[in-house]
């Protein structure tokens, strides 16, 4: 799943949420995961949530998009695999109050701000508190956020510099990237792939605990790489 926040938030693998938490998904691919777009703001909004999503799915700009609540999905091939995106794109004035619900649905997060828009820029690192401590209750281990600053065709009107992003995601342990949902397809889908890496990530860190199998065979690892330092 993947959520988009006012700051983008994109979110790719889910646990199995309970169908109360879970909203309606357009996919009927029971191994499809859910893409939320929901956008907490604190600015005027319209940082790009739809433009983002629209260039996922089609390629195109189109300029003006409307502020019904949809969930798209996307299929992608991940090492071999088909893995579904469901993408959740809701207008802000939705989202108030649903916070809790959506983070839970949600496997991945995609925040968006503008880099014209400081106040939306500000949100992001309250819902980077927002979503990991509702993650932290809900015991689920590493979450995957990407922080994404759009509209840098923009630049002239830009009052967030780049390294101000950089560095937000190097202290929040999230990824970052610099679009333009006008200007470019490519920037776009990498923002959709790095999550979708980093879910994979995330997975993987939290796999089963070893058993007793895994564990004679990984401390036969380490004492034979011993062997091999000590020669
Ligand atoms: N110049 C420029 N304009 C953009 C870009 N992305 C979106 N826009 C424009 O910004 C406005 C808002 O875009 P939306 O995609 O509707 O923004 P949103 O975040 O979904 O907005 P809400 O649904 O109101 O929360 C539209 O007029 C878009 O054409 C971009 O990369 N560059």
């Amino acid at each position: 799943m993947v959520y988009l926040i006012e700051s983008v938030v994109v979110d790719v693998c889910s646990p199995t949420p309970t169908p109360s938490a879970r909203p309606p998904i357009i996919s009927a691919d029971p191994a499809a995961t859910a893409v939320q777009f929901p956008a907490p703001k604190v600015s005027d909004g319209s940082v790009g949530k739809s433009a983002l999503t629209v260039r996922l799915l089609t390629r195109r700009f189109i300029g003006e998009y409307g502020d019904i609540e949809s969930i798209y999905s996307r299929s992608f091939m991940v090492d071999g695999r088909e893995i579904t995106l469901n993408i959740w794109d809701s207008p802000y004035s939705e989202v108030r109050g649903h916070e809790f619900k959506r983070v839970q649905w949600a496997d991945g997060f995609v925040l968006v701000y503008s880099i014209c828009d400081r106040a939306s820029f500000n949100s992001v690192s309250r819902l980077i508190q927002t979503i990991k401590s509702i993650k932290d209750y809900l015991n689920v281990g590493k979450v995957p956020i990407v922080i994404v600053g759009n509209k840098r065709d923009l630049h002239h009107r830009r009052t967030v510099q780049s390294e101000e992003g950089r560095l937000l995601a190097l202290t929040t342990d999230c990824h970052f990237y610099e679009v333009s949902a006008a200007e470019n397809y490519h920037s776009v889908l990498m923002v959709f792939h790095g999550l979708v890496d980093r879910m994979k990530d995330s997975k993987s860190a939290t796999k089963r605990p070893l058993g007793f199998k895994g564990i004679v065979k990984s401390m036969s690892a380490v004492f034979a790489r011993r062997r091999i330092d000590s020669l």
